[in-house]
């Protein structure tokens, strides 16, 4: 059984991945991919130089974070040609991974799992990392050192909390403590173990 976990920027869903690998489910990370595919002079950055400029590489050739940043958030057209370059490499990344896999149960953790067909159809459930956006804010804040208008920003190109909540089959609350989380996370695989066993 494939489980898509999903959620907002710094809802936990890195931390939730954690715990769910802890109980000794096997879990990948669509931003992890992501990061090492856009390493210097990979295919990818190659990619992003030619179609969006040498000036999205750094002085390694890999890809400059900060500025893409800036202007993916800001420019939907520049977000929807990196994802064109990014995602089926990402997609593809995902399905040999998950080829691989004999656990009953494996997380797909995908910050657009919801907003993108293509990873949506991976998932057989899907488990949204829920968290107030003022929690959400200052948990990026504190851990990236970015202001609070850009974490903004980030915030409105993503799905609706709401919308979110419409479409997942299970919802974490994460708005306790860390030990909290990892109770509900410890309940949950149980379930998914039984789940992906039947
Ligand atoms: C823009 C980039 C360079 C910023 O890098 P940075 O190291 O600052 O952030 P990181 O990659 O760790 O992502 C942090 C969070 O940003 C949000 N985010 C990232 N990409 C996107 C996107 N295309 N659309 C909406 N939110 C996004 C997610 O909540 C994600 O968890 C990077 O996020 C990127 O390459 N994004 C495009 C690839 C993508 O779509 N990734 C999401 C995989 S489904
Ligand atoms: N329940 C919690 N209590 C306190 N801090 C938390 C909790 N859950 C997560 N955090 C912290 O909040 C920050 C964001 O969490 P995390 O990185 O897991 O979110 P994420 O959804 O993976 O973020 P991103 O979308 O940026 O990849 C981290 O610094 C993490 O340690």
């Amino acid at each position: 059984m494939i489980v898509g976990m999903t959620g907002g920027i710094g809802s936990g869903k890195s931390t939730a991945a954690e715990l769910f690998a802890k109980q000794g489910a096997p879990v990948i990370d669509a931003d992890q991919i992501a990061h090492q595919l856009t390493g210097k002079a990979s295919p990818a950055t190659e990619s992003i130089a030619k179609q969006l400029g040498e000036h999205w590489l750094d002085k390694h050739r890999a890809l400059n974070r900060s500025y893409a940043r800036q202007q993916i958030f800001t420019d939907p057209q520049l977000k929807a040609r990196l994802e064109q370059i990014l995602h089926p490499l990402i997609l593809s990344r995902i399905q040999d991974w998950l080829a691989e896999q004999t656990f009953p149960y494996a997380i797909i953790v995908v910050p657009l799992l919801l907003e993108i067909p293509s990873f949506h159809a991976l998932a057989q459930r899907s488990l949204l990392i829920d968290c107030p956006e003022a929690l959400q804010i200052q948990r990026v804040a504190a851990r990236s050192g970015l202001s609070t208008e850009e974490i903004q920003r980030i915030i409105a190109s993503q799905m609706p909390a709401e919308d979110k909540r419409q479409l997942c089959s299970d919802i974490i609350s994460n708005q306790g403590s860390v030990d909290t989380l990892r109770k509900a996370i410890e309940t949950l695989h149980e379930r998914y173990l039984l789940l992906g066993k039947a």
